[in-house]
């Protein structure tokens, strides 16, 4: 499980890592779009992130749903897990470690309605894998043990899908995923 795991996010990380910067950038505006196309709850919080490493890019999608009224977080590793703290256009961002950036310590946390989760690998069926080391679905498993039911939302390029992830019971599968090309949705 763990090896086949490894395997499809190592494809799909380097199909990833090869779409040139022109593509990645074109990719990333129509993946905000199709984003900002969505029947979004007003005034939902949403959870987002900005790119490491070959990501899509949402700078503009954070941007335009925080001017809409959508509170947006990014992504904090903490002891207990992650934490989303809320960032506004233009505020300073830290490092948070593997390359992430986001609002330093003072930032109000957020409780996102809404995940837009990164990942290496996705399949048609909402199957995620990330980088591996359960950030994401401790996440989801945090928010669910507190009585929240965020919306899991993958964002990827469509070179990232495999045929199957291989799933185990701690993880989540995703409620649609959002490429440049399709919006799947499972729920
Ligand atoms: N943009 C973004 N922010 C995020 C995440 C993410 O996946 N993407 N995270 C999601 O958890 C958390 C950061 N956690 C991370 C944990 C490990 C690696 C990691 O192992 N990176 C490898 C490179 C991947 C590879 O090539 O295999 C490394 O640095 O060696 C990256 C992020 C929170 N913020
Ligand atoms: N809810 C959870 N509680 C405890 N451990 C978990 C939970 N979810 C995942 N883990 C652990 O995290 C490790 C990585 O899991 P997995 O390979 O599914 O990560 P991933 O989906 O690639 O990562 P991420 O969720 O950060 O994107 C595994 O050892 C798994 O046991």
């Amino acid at each position: 499980m763990a090896a086949e795991k490894a395997r499809v996010r190592k494809l799909a990380l380097g199909r990833r890592d090869g779409i040139d910067p022109v593509a990645r950038a074109e990719g990333s505006a129509a993946i905000s779009e199709a984003v900002l196309a969505l029947d979004l709850a007003p005034g939902a919080a949403i959870s987002a992130f900005l790119p490491i490493l070959s990501e899509v890019d949402l700078t503009e999608t954070i941007a335009r749903l925080d001017e809409r009224g959508h509170p947006v977080g990014l992504p904090v590793m903490v002891k207990s897990g992650l934490v989303f703290r809320r960032v506004r256009p233009g505020d300073a961002l830290v490092p948070l470690g593997f390359g992430t950036r986001g609002p330093g310590p003072d930032a109000p946390e957020i409780i996102p309605d809404v995940l837009l989760m990164p990942l290496t690998a996705f399949d048609r069926q909402g199957g995620r894998v990330g980088y591996g080391r359960g950030f994401y679905d401790r996440a989801v498993a945090d928010l669910r043990a507190a009585g929240r039911f965020p919306r899991l939302i993958g964002i990827a390029f469509s070179v990232q899908e495999v045929a199957a992830v291989p799933m185990e019971p701690h993880d989540a599968p995703l409620d649609m995923i959002v490429t440049e090309r399709n919006v799947f949705r499972f729920a």
